[in-house]
């Protein structure tokens, strides 16, 4: 589906810290629309409905399945999770660059619907530092914790399927790749003719 606005599409193991990324992103870039995913888990911690996630029942989220609401859906970890179209087509329509953080699964059937689609995997520098980032992390029960680094090796096994890999080992590095994909995804043709389209007009440029 053409539009008009980018969409990036992140996708890590859980714990390799990508949810710290985009938002030290948003912090420089309010430009980038994160889009709010609904998922079937608990609320951890200090998380509020339409913020982090809309959290539905089971009933719910089989309603919204039924109803095609979905770009893409997946069971991961043991819960469902899913991006509603109504969340992301509309901004992209009106020329708004969305973030979609969600896993490897989702990823890939959105660029199904969305082949400009651009595809960031983030790796942790290895797996001990996974494991400490989720154990000091403080969110998961261990059995949840031993879940997310099991089902690690099959996600990042999906790796080379994605356009841009960024390792998380220094934070400040790995946004600053963040940000440089971000921008040059900004500055291709189709982005800046759209963008600056006044520019190439009085340029005489088609
Ligand atoms: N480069 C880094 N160095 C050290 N700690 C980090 C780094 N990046 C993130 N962290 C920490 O690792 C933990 C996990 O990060 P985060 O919650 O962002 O991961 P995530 O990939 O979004 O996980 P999930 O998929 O479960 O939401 C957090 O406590 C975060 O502060
Ligand atoms: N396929 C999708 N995966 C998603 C979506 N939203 C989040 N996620 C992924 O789930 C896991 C676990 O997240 P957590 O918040 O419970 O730690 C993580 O990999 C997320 O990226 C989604 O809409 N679709």
């Amino acid at each position: 589906m053409e539009h008009p606005g980018n969409l990036f599409v992140v996708a890590a193991p859980s714990g390799a810290g990508k949810s710290s990324l985009v938002k030290a992103l948003r912090s420089f870039d309010a430009r980038v629309y994160p889009s709010v995913s609904h998922t079937t888990r608990a609320p951890r911690g200090q998380e509020k409905h339409g913020r982090e996630y809309f959290f539905a029942s089971e009933q719910e989220f089989d309603a919204m399945v039924a109803n095609n609401a979905f770009v893409e859906w997946a069971n991961v970890h043991g819960k469902r999770y899913g991006t509603s179209k109504k969340g992301i087509q509309d901004r992209l329509a009106n020329g708004e660059d969305v973030l979609l953080e969600i896993d490897y699964q989702g990823a890939l059937q959105v660029r199904e619907s969305f082949p400009q689609a651009v595809l960031i995997f983030i790796l942790p520098p290895s797996w001990e530092e996974l494991r400490s980032r989720l154990e000091n992390r403080g969110e998961d029960a261990p059995e949840v914790i031993e879940l997310r680094m099991k089902n690690a090796e099959e996600e990042m096994a999906q790796v080379g399927k994605f356009d841009f890999v960024i390792i998380n080992e220094l934070f400040e590095s790995a946004l600053f790749d963040l940000k440089a994909i971000i921008h040059a995804q900004r500055l291709k043709y189709a982005s800046q003719r759209r963008l600056r389209g006044d520019v190439f007009d009085s340029l005489n440029l088609s």
